[in-house]
């Protein structure tokens, strides 16, 4: 598991750590690492050029140490300073007994020109509210190089806390976080401004519970349910969908295949759709009446393509079995009765579905995604899955929210939330805590996104199609 603290919660671990350190032995771990990292991206460093952007803090300070570090195995290294008289003593002072050069944002053209390697040390978790106008268009000018361009910390410009980027921000090939993953790093769109993540250890002592956290691969793999030698198909887990209309047969067909491929022992099918889903997947259980109907399930899905439904939206919110709600069930299931559920509900928004049931604008819920999501979570006591390209999942107990890293922008198609909703009513039915099935889903849907479209466009029922591909990557099993 990946997990990431706040830049307060990095700041309190920092502040005890330091008190029992030596002055600045803090900052010689983070330059180490740095200096590590760099040497492993440049290959040689002897004869290499590298310039160090630096702000007026602690991270222009990691930056000017890993330089003079650099600059001692052979690098020829031009510090750029962006305030001159308020630069880290310490750190300068390295960099010019080291041989390294000082120059001014405005002369800094030349030496960007020729760099193999560019720090960026702009600003560290001490940096707010977007980029400074000199401190931008230095970010701006970084984008116009051919260096390898490595982020201290994180990328200056990006918000650590939040993940939201506004304004200019250096885009990083590689970024060296120290201690632990800051949630911007996470999170689109900062994330993407990132490159590939480092992680120095510079023994900070952090709260076991993170503020936020994501799942790798063999975090999923221990969680993929697996049938045992005495399972019969109702001990695996049986999933009811409850989705589809006369209009919108599409999604409960879409909805079933994600659910087959989910690992439930079978599907039932309540709704007007059944012979469109009998003509695809011939081995669903399908049923006309209403889903409390229908016979025993482990868990339903409802709300796909369910038109104006209520009726079905209600029964399937009454029944005592967790439920995960999508699309027009959203809208349709009545606040009270999913605050009032003890049995667990997982609501699974869009941006805009998730400021419907806020009350808020969509702009509210696209600028603070993570605020958001904690909010529904809380206001629903619901798992909250909020789609987007980096997938948020908040548990209903205000535990760490999990941010999803497959996501990918070739799921931005018709019917793919179909297929989530199926896949993870599906990990619900087999037994998975609501947090465990939505991002579970969400991981193996994102590599399915990816698989399926492999730089080219792919349709929803081929996501679907790919995750049992995925399935076997994740457990590591050649495909037989
Ligand atoms: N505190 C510690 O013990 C350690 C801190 N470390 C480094 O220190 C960093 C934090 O240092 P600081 O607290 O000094 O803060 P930063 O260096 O992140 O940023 C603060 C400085 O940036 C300027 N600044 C703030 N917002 C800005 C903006 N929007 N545009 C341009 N400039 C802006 C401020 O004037 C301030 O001087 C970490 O990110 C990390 O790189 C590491 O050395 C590890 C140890
Ligand atoms: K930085």
């Amino acid at each position: 598991m990946r997990t990431a603290h706040s830049a307060e919660t990095v700041r309190a671990a920092e502040r005890a750590l330091m008190a029992e350190l030596p002055e600045g032995a803090l900052m010689q771990r983070a330059a180490a690492g740095l200096a590590a990292a760099c040497a492993d991206l440049l290959g040689r460093v002897y004869g290499s050029r590298i310039v160090l952007l630096v702000g007026s803090g602690d991270n222009g300070g990691d930056a000017l140490y890993a330089g003079a570090r650099l600059a001692r195995r052979g690098a020829g290294a031009t510090a750029v300073l962006l305030a001159p008289e308020r630069t880290h003593e310490g750190g300068l002072a390295a960099l010019r007994g080291a041989g390294g050069q000082v120059t001014t944002p405005a002369d800094a053209g030349p030496a960007l020109a020729r760099a193999d390697l560019v720090l960026d040390g702009i600003v560290g978790i001490g940096g707010k509210g977007g980029l400074r106008p000199e401190a931008a268009e230095l970010a701006a000018a970084v984008r116009e190089s051919d260096a390898v361009v490595v982020a201290v910390d994180l990328p200056s410009g990006i918000e650590a806390d939040t993940g939201e980027v506004l304004g200019e921000a250096v885009r990083a090939d590689a970024t060296v976080t120290f201690g632990t993953y800051k949630p911007g790093l996470l999170i689109d769109p900062a994330r993407s401004y990132a490159g590939a993540v480092r992680l120095v250890d510079i023994g900070l002592d952090l709260p076991a519970v993170p503020e936020l956290e994501a799942l790798q691969y063999a975090d999923v793999a221990a969680l993929l349910p697996e049938p045992g030698a005495e399972s019969d198909k109702y001990r695996r887990g049986v999933v009811g969908i409850a989705a589809g209309s006369a209009t919108y047969p599409g999604a409960a067909v879409l909805a079933v295949a994600g659910a087959l491929r989910g690992g439930a022992g079978a599907v039932r099918y309540s709704g007007p759709a059944g012979d469109e889903v009998l003509a695809r997947f011939p081995e669903t259980l399908v049923h006309a009446g209403p889903p409390s109907a229908a016979g025993r399930v482990q868990a339903w899905v409802v709300g796909p393509g369910i038109g104006e439904d209520a009726a079905r939206v209600a029964d399937v919110l009454a029944q005592d079995v967790p439920v995960l709600v999508d699309a027009d069930g959203l809208r349709l299931a009545d606040p009270q009765v999913l605050r009032s559920r003890t049995a667990p509900t997982v609501l699974t928004p869009h941006a805009g579905e998730a400021a419907a049931l806020l009350g808020v604008p969509r702009e509210e819920v696209e600028s603070a995604r993570l605020a958001s999501v904690r909010r529904l979570a809380a206001e629903f006591s619901a798992t909250v899955l909020l789609k987007g390209s980096t997938t948020l999942v908040a548990p209903a107990d205000g535990g760490p929210v999990r941010a999803n890293p497959t996501g990918t922008s070739w799921l931005a198609t018709a019917g793919s939330g179909d297929v989530l909703s199926g896949l993870s009513g599906a990990l619900l039915a087999a037994g998975l805590s609501g947090v465990d099935a939505a991002s579970v889903g969400a991981y193996l849907h994102g590599l399915a996104g990816r698989r399926a479209a492999s730089g080219a466009p792919a349709s929803a029922q081929d996501v679907a199609a790919a995750i049992p591909e995925v399935w076997r990557d994740v457990r590591g099993e050649a495909p037989a």
